[in-house]
């Protein structure tokens, strides 16, 4: 007897390009990326500087929109949503972790675990909110505001409100980026473990190896395109992947000019994520519950 499992998808997207501007200065950042992130599995994309990997991510999450190809949070087709609906489907099947954490300063940090709810309107499952609290090990500091917290502490609290809402898939942007290698350590360990503690899913994009060996999964972005996938990645491994990028573009880096405006870009984005992210709103920062 044959048997045969169906492996769910969370997020996946076909045939995705990405087009910024136009005319000379159009820049294809997504090139025909198909990629599905299974459910209940941790995936890293990687990949050099400017491949992609941040507008694969916002694309995939509804942040942005595609040129061409689609983009599915399980079945739901995102490009077939008007904005009411995206901004919904993104506050109640999407969690988001950045780099710069997000988290309200008014608020304690139980109030920011159980924003997207309170933002939703949900009271949520309260057994799992504890139970996030108690992974997250932020039990004693539940009354503290985030300006109380280290990174690592404030970035454990940025997980938690992710998952609180029990979303089908986390988007992490470089969730290390701004943490002690200890803390980031920390951070990783606690992503990992949700996962196959909860059979949730997470994405991650990160330039770290390290941090890429913490996933179960690691696809490789380059010019806009997918090029490789490894399971059961090591920091050895996905370094050795990387050096490769590099030898083969190590002359072309030598004439681009470009670092720096993708930087900008990124700047940017990352900029506008978060409001979006948590409510869909043009301010930053979401109203306070009072
Ligand atoms: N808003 C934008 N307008 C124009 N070009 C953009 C914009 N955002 C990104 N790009 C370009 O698209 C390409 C892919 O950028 P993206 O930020 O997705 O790459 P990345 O792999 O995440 O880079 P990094 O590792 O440096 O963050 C780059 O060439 C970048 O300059």
């Amino acid at each position: 007897m044959t048997v045969t499992t169906e492996v769910r998808t969370a997020a996946r997207v076909v045939d995705a390009v990405k087009v910024y501007g136009g005319g000379d200065t159009a820049v294809r950042a997504l090139d025909g990326v198909s990629v599905a992130f299974p459910a209940g599995c941790f995936t890293a994309i990687m990949g050099p500087s400017g491949s992609g990997k941040s507008t694969l991510m916002h694309c995939a999450a509804g942040l942005d929109t595609l040129s061409a190809g689609a983009a599915y949070i399980g079945d739901t087709e995102l490009g077939s949503l008007d904005d009411r609906r995206l901004t919904l489907l993104r506050r109640d099947r999407v969690g988001f972790v950045f780099q710069a954490f997000n988290l309200v300063p008014t608020l304690t940090v139980r109030e920011n675990i159980t924003l997207p709810l309170d933002l939703a309107g949900r009271k949520g499952d309260q057994e799992w909110v504890e139970a996030l609290i108690d992974v997250v090990g932020l039990r004693d500091r539940l009354h503290h505001r985030p300006s109380e917290l280290s990174g690592g502490q404030q970035q454990r609290v940025a997980v938690a409100r992710a998952f609180a809402g029990q979303p089908d898939v986390v988007f992490a942007d470089e969730p290390t980026g701004n943490l002690d290698s200890r803390s980031g350590e920390e951070v990783l360990g606690l992503l990992g473990r949700t996962v196959r503690h909860t059979a949730r899913t997470v994405v991650m994009v990160t330039h770290d190896p390290v941090a890429a060996a913490h996933a179960d999964e690691v696809v490789f972005l380059a010019d806009g395109r997918l090029v490789d996938r490894m399971t059961a990645p090591t920091a050895e491994r996905v370094l050795d992947r990387m050096k490769a990028f590099d030898a083969g573009t190590s002359q072309a880096k030598a004439f681009d000019a470009g670092t720096s405006q993708a930087k900008a870009f990124d700047a940017g984005t990352s900029q506008a994520s978060p409001a979006k992210a948590f409510g869909g709103g043009t301010s930053p920062a979401p109203e306070v519950p009072s």
